[in-house]
């Protein structure tokens, strides 16, 4: 039965995962609120070091449990205790350098599109793929938090572990990735709110045992709103890529994505224009299905270039190899890909 109860003694016995004593302790429980006809929950609880890979795994934990007891929607929100109580239980913590305080080699590589459908993390995929291919060490950070894909377009089913506190990122082509589809149910009604997407978003730099990276892809939310301006305030140093279609409005919407770059100070690698051209199987011709000029003139309002024309085609079907967005390396897209890729590794 889920009443306020039945739920206060399940958190209750729940340890806080950076100070190792239960709430009941701690006194972390701030708030149970239920929604009887909706079959709500949303706690509050206060712990001793917020967005860590801990709170992660309490998260989950928390929402099958919740779930256990009767609930279908839950909402969770975490906040940090007061100094003086974490105080009592854990005197010091130490900051350690991570991938965000600039000491690091690692280049960002950011990619946007001025909206949704145009192919961005179908990009941001297959170009880390293609670096990988050049001998160079990858991360992906899908930051599309909202509408997360990577791991499905690669094909990639299961979950990072985690290595002491850290996550360990799931590979797959030799790529590094991290989603936030990892660490979301299927079609799970969690309720992420803005600001704490902005700080799971920072987890995936600071808790994420990245290793050594070449190159750190940024699979951004498409758009200039809230998140994708947080992402692009977060990262020390990115140079970005702006996907657009060939057709004239995309590349409109898109021109903004790019003003959002500049402004946040990031420099504009290029274009690419993705489902450029249809290449018809009986006469090989192109056919420009969406149009035609719209990464150029893209390029022309961002003072850039197109560094890379994609063609509307799918993968090849290859037995054995589930992984629906990635072009292979004899593709066509897979070729223009590596060209792309080898012509950011000369700039950057
Ligand atoms: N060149 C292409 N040829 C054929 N299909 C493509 C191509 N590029 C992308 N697609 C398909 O188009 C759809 C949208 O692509 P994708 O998810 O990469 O876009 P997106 O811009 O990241 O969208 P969102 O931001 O909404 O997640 C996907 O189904 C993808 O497989």
């Amino acid at each position: 039965m889920l009443t306020k109860q039945a739920v206060l003694e399940l958190l209750y016995k729940l340890k806080d995962p950076f100070l190792h004593k239960t709430f009941e302790e701690t006194g972390g429980v701030e708030e149970v609120v239920i929604k009887e006809e909706k079959n709500h929950v949303s706690v509050k609880l206060a712990i001793g070091k917020t967005n860590t890979a801990e709170q992660m795994q309490l998260q989950q934990e928390l929402v099958a449990a919740l779930k256990e007891l009767g609930a279908v929607t839950v909402g969770l929100r975490f906040s940090q205790l007061p100094e003086e109580v974490i105080a009592k239980f854990q005197p010091t913590s130490e900051e350690k350098p991570t991938l965000l305080s600039g000491k690091t080699d690692t280049k960002f590589l950011a990619i946007a599109s001025g909206k949704g459908g145009v192919g961005k993390s179908t990009v941001t995929v297959n170009l880390a793929v293609a670096l990988a291919r050049l001998g160079y060490k990858v991360g992906v950070i899908d930051a599309d938090i909202y509408g997360f894909s990577v791991p499905d377009m690669m094909g990639v089913e299961e979950r990072p572990k985690l290595n002491g506190n850290k996550i360990v990122p799931v590979e797959r082509f030799g790529v590094k990735i991290i989603s936030m589809g990892f660490f979301v149910e299927d079609n799970s009604p969690v309720i992420w709110r803005g600001p704490r997407l902005g700080k799971m978003l920072t987890s995936f730099f600071k808790e994420v045992e990245w290793g050594e990276l070449d190159y750190l892809l940024l699979d951004l939310p498409p758009g200039t709103g809230d998140i994708a301006l947080d992402v692009h305030n977060m990262i020390p140093s990115s140079k970005e890529i702006i996907v657009t279609t060939p057709h004239p409005t995309a590349a409109f919407v898109a021109a903004r994505a790019g003003q959002m770059a500049i402004n946040t100070d990031h420099e504009i690698l290029g274009v690419i224009e993705n489902m450029s051209y249809y290449e018809s199987k009986v006469t090989g011709e192109k056919e420009y299905v969406f149009g035609k000029g719209g990464g150029d003139k893209l390029a022309e309002v961002l003072n850039t270039e197109v560094i890379g024309r994609m063609a509307l085609k799918q993968p090849f079907d290859e037995e054995g190899v589930f992984a629906p967005s990635v072009y292979q390396e004899d593709h066509p897209n897979g070729k223009e890909y590596l060209e792309v890729a080898k012509g950011i590794s000369e700039k950057f």
